[in-house]
């Protein structure tokens, strides 16, 4: 029977509905049922399996998956011997460590001999071993925010993204010691040439979608004597596209232009003349 690559997926959480999302794109249909946690992809040999984030790491680690989707919070904190195959940039979070709103923090140092209620006690030992800091743990797996108010840690150490579950819990955010993106895990070796093949395939759809997301296509009118400037600005993939208008002077740019730098080289385009700036997303892209 021709090999497949089975990949763990978040089941429902924050995880969940980007990861499909990224392997949607990268035109793999799949999608039965929401209460199938084992489903093969119609078109590509590639198997799902929806579990808990937590299970992740394990299960690829004993062979029951071969890669997965985890936050790089999860994955560091089991420190399972696995390789990331790629950043997956969303999903952005910190760990950071949060007091009641009248503690006084100057440092970590203000930790010594607290309690301190996570679910990341590697990752934060980790740190507080390397500037010398003794505290106590108090390990949860959720709902870290309410420890302080019910009186079992006087600081808690947790993921923040908007901070808005520490302002209603009466905490303050005093420092943040780590940061994460959502990362595609799998073992070091896949186990057999067909699967490393799959992989490959896959990775190339995925670096594709990737780097489609991050980048804008955009097209201008821009009077042609300012064409040496605008090509120092937007290099595009290669060189931009020019072309000529009806209108004597003017020419038509084409390029690419990274979604990070995109509106300080808008400023740039708007400052040497260029008129009718359109910006359309980008599907799929390759070097
Ligand atoms: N507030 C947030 N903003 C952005 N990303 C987050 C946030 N909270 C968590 N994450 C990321 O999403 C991952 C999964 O978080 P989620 O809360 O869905 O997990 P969980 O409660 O452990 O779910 P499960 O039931 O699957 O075990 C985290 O490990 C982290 O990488
Ligand atoms: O800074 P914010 O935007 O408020 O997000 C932070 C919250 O998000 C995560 O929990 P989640 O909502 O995923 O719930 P969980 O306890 O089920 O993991 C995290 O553990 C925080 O509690
Ligand atoms: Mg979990």
């Amino acid at each position: 029977m021709a090999q497949v690559l089975r990949i763990a997926i978040q089941k429902s959480g924050r995880l969940s509905e980007k990861s499909l999302e990224i392997i949607k794109k990268c035109g793999i249909k799949f999608g039965s049922d929401e209460r199938v946690l084992k489903e093969q992809a119609s078109n590509f040999p590639l198997e799902f399996l929806y579990v808990r984030d937590d299970d992740i790491p394990a299960y690829i680690r004993d062979g029951v998956a071969d890669i997965g989707i985890v936050g790089r919070n999860e994955y560091d904190e089991q420190a399972i011997d696995l390789q990331v195959l790629t950043d997956l940039g969303f999903a952005k979070c910190r760990l950071s460590i949060a007091v009641p709103q009248d503690m006084h923090y100057t440092g970590l140092i203000s930790l010594e001999g607290k309690r301190i209620a996570t679910s990341y006690p590697n990752i934060l030992g980790g740190i507080l071993k390397e500037q010398g800091v003794k505290a106590s743990f108090v390990q949860v797996s959720g709902s870290v925010e309410v420890t302080p108010a019910v009186g079992i840690a006087d600081a808690i150490c947790d993921l923040v993204s908007t901070g808005a579950t520490l302002a209603m819990n009466g905490l303050k955010e005093v420092q943040a010691i780590y940061t994460s993106t959502a990362v595609m895990i799998g073992r070091k070796q896949m186990g057999s040439s067909e699967k490393e093949a799959i992989l490959q395939r896959l990775m190339l759809r995925i670096d594709a979608v990737m780097r489609a997301a991050s980048f804008k296509y955009v097209i201008f009118n821009l009077p042609e004597e300012h064409l040496d400037q605008v090509a120092r600005i937007v290099g595009g993939m290669k060189s931009p596209t020019v072309t000529r208008l009806m209108e004597a002077g003017w020419v038509s740019v084409q390029t690419v232009v990274a979604e990070d730098t995109f509106w300080d080289v808008f400023e740039q385009l708007k400052a040497l003349g260029a008129q009718g700036i359109l910006v359309t997303p980008i599907e799929k892209m390759t070097e």
